[in-house]
């Protein structure tokens, strides 16, 4: 298997032809698409756009008998007149459970859509590392695409992808690993020394809270999200991407394990 990441959905390289993309959200839109299919959702839609998410949504909504929740935020708090903003702890089971939903973000819905010419397209997490690491099996060109924040870098994304290297590389000697994933492992390899599966929780929300994503959720009093994105494999899903609606910009994702 060969590893590529980018940095930013900006920096893909036209070079690294990928069969699998993990589109990279840890704070907070992938480790909320994995919550919420975990505890039950049907589809799970992401929509770069507000309004076009709101059309998406009444589409759906007409061709369905129960409507679908209509999710997301803008400079990290819920949009006004929707039902759930983009905290993990709103996606319960008593909430989600057998609801599709439409979710816009600031950052890692913009990343899904950058990468819909890629063969297959899922979401990664600390909340579904297992599970995603599982999906890679049987991949030969996997792209961790990395959603960062208002087009700069974070650190989460990027020990997510590290962590996801240096799980690949060390239980298979045939994965290759390029510059740009060595970087990502590198990072991850200076903030923790231990396999990612034995961190506790709270050790690896602090390593989130040093880059500039967790530092702005904790600036909004959003910290016990920091430390909810942080629980590894709390959840087992592989949210695969199943369809793409143009008029949207909309993409649809399920479980598919
Ligand atoms: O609310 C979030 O977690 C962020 C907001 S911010 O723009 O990074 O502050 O959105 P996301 O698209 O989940 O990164």
């Amino acid at each position: 298997m060969r590893i590529s990441t980018c940095l930013l959905p900006s920096l893909r390289s036209a070079d690294f032809s990928a069969d699998l993309a993990i589109v990279i959200d840890v704070l907070r839109a992938t480790t909320v698409a994995s919550t919420a299919l975990g505890n039950g959702a049907g589809i799970l839609w992401t929509c770069p756009g507000i309004d076009a998410s709101r059309k998406l949504s009444e589409r759906i909504a007409a061709a369905t008998p129960t409507p679908p929740l209509l999710c997301g935020e803008r400079q990290c708090h819920r949009i006004e007149g929707f039902d759930l903003g983009n905290s993990p702890a709103e996606y319960g089971p008593s909430v989600v459970s057998g609801r599709d939903l439409v979710l816009t973000t600031t950052n890692g819905t913009a990343a899904v859509a950058a990468v819909g010419d890629v063969r297959q397209v899922i979401l990664g997490s600390f909340v579904n590392f297992s599970a995603i690491r599982n999906a890679m099996s049987g991949h030969e060109n996997v792209l961790l695409v990395c959603a960062g924040t208002d087009g700069e870098i974070t650190l989460e994304d990027v020990l997510l992808a590290g962590a996801i290297i240096e799980d690949a590389v060390t239980s298979d000697a045939a994965t290759v690993a390029d510059d740009s994933a060595e970087i990502a492992r590198a990072t991850w390899r200076q903030q923790f020394s231990a396999p990612v599966r034995s961190l506790a929780a709270n050790d690896l929300a602090g390593g989130l809270r040093l880059g500039r994503g967790g530092r702005n959720l904790v600036n909004r009093g959003y910290a016990g999200d920091v430390l909810r994105c942080a629980l590894i494999d709390n959840c087992q899903v592989v949210p695969t991407r199943i369809r793409f609606d143009a008029e949207t910009n909309g993409t649809a994702f399920a479980d598919a394990r």
